[in-house]
């Protein structure tokens, strides 16, 4: 399994002062939650994290090395992104697209085998995809387009998992559902870290939390240290009440 690693990293928010610089290493077993209000950073992070857009200072290492040195295919195995926006850049089928995860495993001009094909059915049929396998990507609803996009990852296989929003569109069922899968990802000793909303999502599903203010400043740690109602006050610029639900704290925005 792998772990990726910010050293001094300091994401480029254009316009932004450079803020608290990132050490922090998301490690096999972990899932950390991102949370911040809209504009504070999170995509940038992400993206950052994955190598698709430079820092501004520091680095990325991926097992001890800087992503930036790494081929693309060596990156893409061990990394997994679920993006928030995704564009369908031509007709494919929902079993084509989950197929596309396995092309990081394969050579340049390899089709895909019968171990590809049973991945992706399995994954399909883990995001309760499986009975739109024939149908074109660009006539799903949009939580049938999340749960494929998250389908596809799964397929893929990678060691880490950098997910922007994951529950982005989904019922509750579902949203569930993708929280159980991604900690049982980390449980079998992959890693997660994804951008949340949610507040609820991350007190009860991550154990690792990562603060983001608009100005850049950055606090991270275990969740309960990080989850406490004055500083997610200050974050949002909300009031919330507080109760516990199932041993999980629960946040309620209050007038
Ligand atoms: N190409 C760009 N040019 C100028 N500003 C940009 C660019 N890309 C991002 N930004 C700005 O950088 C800031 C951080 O954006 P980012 O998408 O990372 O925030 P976020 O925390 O993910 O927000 P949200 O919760 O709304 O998804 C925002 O203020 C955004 O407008």
């Amino acid at each position: 399994m792998s772990r990726l690693e910010a050293c001094e990293l300091v994401i480029d928010v254009p316009g932004r002062g450079d803020g608290r610089a990132l050490t922090l290493s998301l490690e096999p077993g972990q899932v950390w939650g991102v949370l911040g209000p809209n504009g504070a950073g999170k995509t940038t992070l992400l993206h950052t994290l994955a190598g698709l857009r430079a820092p501004r200072r520091g680095t990325v290492r991926l097992d001890g090395e800087p992503l930036a040195a790494l081929s693309r295919r060596r990156v893409a195995r061990a990394l997994g992104l679920v993006f928030q926006e995704r564009h369908d850049g031509f007709p494919a089928t929902v079993r084509e697209t989950a197929l596309i995860g396995r092309h990081p495993w394969l050579s340049p001009w390899q089709m895909e085998g019968g171990e590809d094909v049973q991945l992706a059915e399995a994954a399909l049929a883990r995001l309760d995809v499986a009975h739109l396998g024939e149908r074109l990507v660009n006539t799903l609803s949009g939580g049938e387009r999340q749960r494929l996009a998250i389908a596809t990852v799964l397929t893929q296989g990678p060691a880490i998992w950098l997910a922007d929003e994951p529950t982005n569109h989904l019922d509750l069922h579902h949203q569930t559902a993708v929280m159980a899968l991604l900690a049982e990802q980390a449980a079998e000793g992959r890693a997660v870290l994804m951008c949340l909303h949610d507040l609820n999502l991350a007190a009860r599903w991550c154990d690792r939390v990562l603060l983001l203010y608009p100005d850049g400043e950055a606090c991270w740690g275990p969740r309960d240290t990080m989850l406490v109602p004055s500083v997610l006050e200050r974050l949002y610029g909300q009031r919330l009440a507080t109760t516990t639900v199932d041993g999980a704290p629960v946040f309620v925005p209050v007038r």
